[in-house]
């Protein structure tokens, strides 16, 4: 099990340039199997393209490294915090992408605007509170994890994969790394398309419930529409 999460994650971590997630090393995907209560993540700082399976660094859900010779990501904090508080999912991504960053550096939540965004987000993709200068000089990645979990307090994260850290970039999970990458490519998407939209018209309302109701549900089942996850 662990030999197959090592080399989706690998795999995962080759997508960010393939699909224009990233420059340089600006992004990093783990993924988490709940039954070892392992994860795997990217070393830091190693390129996409010179990565290896054997590269990659294994650790428990406490920051011990189990197996791996590289130092890990510098955001394996805050990737460990996401599996611990948000059951269920089972990959993570961190980015710079450049238009879900500008919505992070702005500070402000994507609203849904569109299907595009209905069929993977249930709503907006909220972007957290600034992080306070104790936070920020502390175990920061630590405490970034703590700001995304405080700001799904009251919103299910399997129905919501996506965030935007203030000040910073987004996150993004799913219930494999597959699956985070690919939210992390609608994430980016839908950044782009909201600002797009804005521009042509900027007093547009947000898209009707119903809409976004029909679309999610049409995409993700009853479970995941009728509430009986929801937040
Ligand atoms: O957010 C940042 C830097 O601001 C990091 O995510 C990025 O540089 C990637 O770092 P790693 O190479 O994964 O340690």
């Amino acid at each position: 099990m662990l030999e197959e999460l090592k080399q989706q994650v690998l795999e995962a971590n080759k997508d960010l340039p393939k699909y224009g997630l990233v420059t340089f090393t600006w992004g990093n995907v783990s993924g988490f199997d709940k039954d070892s209560g392992l994860m795997v993540i990217k070393p830091s700082g190693v390129d996409y393209d010179e990565l290896k399976a054997n590269d990659l660094v294994v650790l428990d859900l406490d920051g011990n490294i189990v197996e791996g010779e590289l130092n890990p990501s510098s955001d394996t904090p805050t990737h460990r915090l996401l599996y611990q508080k948000f059951s269920g999912i089972g990959g993570v991504v961190h980015t710079h992408s450049p238009w879900a960053t500008s919505w992070s550096q702005a500070g402000k939540g994507i609203p849904a605007l569109g299907t595009t965004q209905a069929d993977y987000f249930y709503g907006e993709i909220p972007c957290t509170r600034r992080m306070t200068e104790q936070e920020v000089t502390g175990e920061y990645e630590w405490e970034t994890g703590k700001v995304i979990a405080e700001t799904f307090e009251n919103i299910n994260p399997l129905q919501v994969p996506g965030v935007l850290v203030h000040s910073h970039a987004p996150f993004s999970w799913g219930k494999d790394p597959y699956e985070a990458i690919h939210n992390a490519v609608v994430l980016e998407e839908v950044a782009k398309m909201a600002l797009h939209t804005y521009q042509i018209n900027p007093n547009i309302r947000d898209m009707d419930s119903f809409l976004l109701d029909k679309h999610y549900l049409r995409k993700h089942g009853a479970n995941a529409y009728y509430g009986q996850d929801k937040k």
